[in-house]
């Protein structure tokens, strides 16, 4: 394929690339691509999904869950993708979140993150606790990242689709981490998907480092003294790379580099005409960006990546009780003292949305019948209209914002009933529920299930709590080998698929 390249690509990598190196670049886009999945460590080990994968894997060195797969394997058509054990990810793609160093319990933004798959991969290193804040302004693209959220069963994620500027003053100094996975001009892309060429001429260059510029300047503004930003492209120029970082450290004294030592370095050396204006940066931005990492696709098992680590100066001892004033301010009433459930029960939510006239009766009662444990553990309950959500806790007020969720979504209250959500079933574990059903992968009835079909169940096959009712009948968890997968309604040796019309097997 290296023949349907842009010439204006081909002659500008020369240039930057030089005699040595163009060769094997150019090379690379005639040999195979890497096809990489990520599993999903909230859900299963590591060690236990190498036992029970059932196609080859070969660990990914950038990334501790992350593994090739051989062409032609189709991981998207396997029980375990719809149990959300993985994620389906090139395999650059994992190092952003992997330099990221995302720790349980912060408060996370991915403000770019649309369809999802960085932001699976810090849910998964949150292991639940924490706050995760994710954004993209494309309100397409959002729904696809709703859907990847609740098939990794993410209980803690707040979905926003908004202006990253109007995010600021509810978010200002409130993250630990902040992932920029911005637009860019997808160079590195060409090989995986060879219509971001064509984009390549209408998406230029100059419009992306515009925009790029901007985000870097709004995420700042939302991140904490001591906090962590990965900014990530998946683009070769330098204008969109080295410049960006370079820019952003001379109008940011109290951020440094994180030196990257595990990729190859960022390319000071391009910070030159006719690219970049060479006297438009400090020298310590220039002797900076060399900390920058840069992934090859003639030099590693994967496409084109940048990626840049950003420390914000910890706050001076004199400024540390004026930062994160969004996040102290918005606390819920003795949050973390109260449990999540005390909450649900008291009503407690935020005050914007309208929930007065909702009664959560309902819930509590599917809640005494089905769940066991602390599922929401802090988390507040939240009613939009008739929509039950269980909000994490430590969130500012989201006043004004557009909140596609304001958390994991538990289900909906309608004339009198409650309807449990598909997210709630895949975010809970098996042993959360009080009534399950587990198919082993070799039952035939697990692919049924998934194929929406109403299945024979025997009585003596649905789990139940010793101390509850006894009763089989009504909703139950339906797990495969173990894993949740979605709701069923069992009465008389009958079990009624609730698996959702849009995630069926097709
Ligand atoms: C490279 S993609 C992100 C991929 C994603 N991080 C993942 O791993 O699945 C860039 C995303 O940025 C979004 N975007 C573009 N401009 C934005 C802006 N100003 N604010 C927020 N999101 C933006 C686009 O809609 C697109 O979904």
């Amino acid at each position: 394929m290296s023949s349907k390249l842009p010439a204006a690509f081909v002659e500008k990598m020369n240039d930057l690339l030089g005699t040595d190196q163009i060769e094997p670049f150019m090379a690379s886009y005639d040999q195979p691509r890497a096809f990489g999945i990520r599993v999903n460590t909230a859900k299963i080990s590591i060690e236990d999904f190498k036992q029970c994968a059932t196609f080859a894997i070969q660990p990914v060195p950038w990334a501790p869950e992350g593994f090739y797969y051989e062409e032609g394997v189709r991981p998207g058509k396997h029980p375990y993708y719809h149990a959300g054990l993985y994620y389906i990810q090139e395999p650059s793609a994992m190092a952003p979140v992997q330099l990221l160093d995302v720790k349980p319990g912060e408060r996370v933004l991915d403000l770019c993150a649309a369809p999802g798959g960085k932001s699976t991969q810090i849910a998964a290193k949150l292991q639940g606790e924490g706050v995760l804040v994710v954004n993209d302004n494309h309100s397409d693209r959002v729904k696809a990242l709703v859907k990847n959220l609740e098939l990794f069963g993410v209980r803690n994620a707040v979905v926003l689709n908004e202006k990253p500027e109007r995010m600021i003053p509810v978010f200002r100094g409130y993250f630990d981490k902040i992932l920029i996975d911005g637009p860019c001009s997808g160079e590195g892309m060409f090989r995986k998907e060879e219509d971001m060429m064509s984009s390549w001429e209408r998406h230029s260059v100059e419009q992306c480092s515009l925009m790029q510029r901007e985000l870097l300047v709004q995420a700042a503004q939302m991140l904490a003294p001591g906090g962590r930003i990965v900014y990530s492209t998946c683009t070769f120029s330098p204008e969109e790379n080295e410049a960006q970082i370079a820019a952003f450290l001379d109008g940011h004294e109290e951020f440094e580099v994180v030196p990257v030592r595990d990729f190859e370095p960022g390319r000071p050396d391009w910070l030159r005409a006719p690219w970049v204006d060479p006297c438009a940066f400090s020298p310590r931005a220039v002797e900076a960006v060399a900390g920058t990492a840069r992934l090859w696709p003639h030099r590693l098992k994967g496409e084109g990546h940048f990626a840049a680590v950003l420390r914000r100066a910890p706050a001076s001892a004199g400024r540390a009780a004026d930062e994160r004033p969004a996040a102290a301010a918005a606390q819920p009433p003795a949050a973390g003292k109260r449990s999540g459930r005390e909450a649900l029960r008291q009503g407690k939510g935020r005050a914007e949305p309208p929930r007065a006239a909702v009664s959560l009766e309902p819930l509590r009662a599917f809640e005494k019948e089905l769940l066991r444990g602390e599922p929401y553990g802090a988390a507040q309950l939240v009613c939009y209209g008739e929509h039950a959500y269980a909000s994490p806790a430590g969130l500012p007020e989201l006043h004004g914002l557009k909140v596609v969720r304001p958390g994991w979504y538990i289900g909906a209250l309608h004339r009198g009933r409650f309807e449990p959500s598909h997210a709630l079933a895949m975010g809970l574990r098996m042993s959360e529920a009080k009534r399950a059903l587990s198919f082993a992968i070799q039952d035939g009835r697990a692919l049924r299930y998934l194929k929406g079909e109403t299945l024979e169940v025997a009585e003596s096959e649905i789990v139940r709590d010793p101390a509850g009712s006894g009763s089989a009948k009504g909703y139950c968890l339906v797990g495969i080998d173990g894993h949740p997968v979605g709701w069923g309604k069992w009465n008389d040796g009958m079990l009624k698929n609730e698996y959702p019309p849009g995630w069926r097997w097709t």
